[in-house]
């Protein structure tokens, strides 16, 4: 008996059995990529964790799904706001879960809008200086900007310290406990679209010794769980522009994965962390080095942030759902 073309979810929508995908990753940040622009895929948490999973199905960090704006029911405020913000990014980590954003996903789903014919991010001297490709996602729409050396550089939009004035004059407003690190440290909640703690290590032995295989133990956690950032401030330099410029080293915990090779949005939330330690004259750029390579944070007068960065697109397939183990 030959296995039929089309499988049934849990929630009886039928699919193709073979699946095409795109696989790439954002400074080792891996992501299974899925053009759904028909908006015809039932993508369960059961999908996700089959396709993210490294040794019997694809393997990702998350999954990212293209799909129209106008077909996600929880994005039609957005649309209203801002028209142009056409595909929206559908981002799921591989434990299946739902993420409000996620910034290396978005310059990797840019990349891949382009591969597809659907987008273009206008390159440098394109367009008015603030000519940028809109992208919908739960935390809002997202700007992009596509910079020489194939880099891509998102307006984050607005950042903010759960934990307000307190907490910034403080330096911290939760405690972690790292497994492999003696003493339980302090640590600032920042919120980027998504949850961030951010605790600051005194060297960077420290910062190998912590065993991120164990979720680091926050103390208050937030109700939707948080991602963790263990950082190690490296100093500031004037770049050739006389600019002032900071460098951070990070290893990072995920909400709904683990340890990962690189965050964006967990680098940004680095970088604000630091600069709100370093208090007044400290850098608005920042150059944070993850063991995936190295992302640039920049704090916007706007009160925004900005985060740039690589993209690839390095593998396209098909994968064979019926042998996927998404039960
Ligand atoms: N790796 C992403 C963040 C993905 C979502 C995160 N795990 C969460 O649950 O908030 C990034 O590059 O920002």
């Amino acid at each position: 008996m030959t296995a039929p073309d089309v499988v049934r979810t849990a929630a009886g929508a039928a699919h193709p059995r073979l699946l095409e995908f795109t696989k790439g990753h954002g400074t080792q940040n891996d992501f299974v990529l899925l053009d759904d622009r028909d908006a015809a895929l039932d993508l369960t948490p059961a999908l996700v964790r089959g396709l993210a999973d490294r040794r019997a199905g694809i393997g990702g960090d998350g999954v990212i799904r293209v799909v129209p704006t106008a077909a996600v029911p929880e994005a039609a405020a957005l649309l209203e706001r801002e028209p142009a913000a056409t595909w929206f990014m559908d981002y799921r980590n591989a434990d299946g879960s739902v993420a409000e954003m996620c910034g290396n996903g978005v310059r990797v789903f840019v990349a891949y809008l382009e591969r597809l014919g659907l987008a273009r991010a206008p390159r440098p001297g394109e367009g008015p200086p603030t000519a940028a490709l809109a992208v919908g996602t739960r935390a809002g729409v997202r700007y992009v900007r596509a910079e020489p050396g194939g880099w891509y550089a998102v307006d984050m939009g607005p950042w903010h310290l759960p934990g307000g004035d307190a907490a910034a004059v403080a330096g911290y407003d939760a405690e972690v406990d790292v497994a492999g690190l003696p003493v339980t440290r302090p640590a600032l909640s920042v919120d980027v679209g998504n949850p961030h703690t951010v605790l600051a290590l005194a060297d960077e032995g420290e910062l190998s010794a912590a065993d991120l295989a164990r979720a680091p133990q926050v103390q208050p956690l937030p109700p939707a769980g948080t991602n963790v950032e263990l950082v190690v401030p490296l100093g500031e330099q004037a770049g050739a522009d006389g600019v002032l410029v900071g460098r951070v080293r990070m290893r990072v915990h995920e909400r709904g994965v683990g340890e990962t090779r690189s965050c964006g949005t967990g680098a940004c939330a680095a970088a604000l962390a630091v600069r709100t330690w370093a208090g007044a004259g400290a850098p608005d750029v920042w150059l944070v080095d993850v063991p995936g390579g190295t992302v640039r944070v920049r704090v916007l007068a706007s009160g925004h942030v900005e985060l740039a960065g690589p993209a690839a697109l390095v593998a396209t397939g098909r994968v064979d759902l019926a042998a996927l183990a998404v039960a």
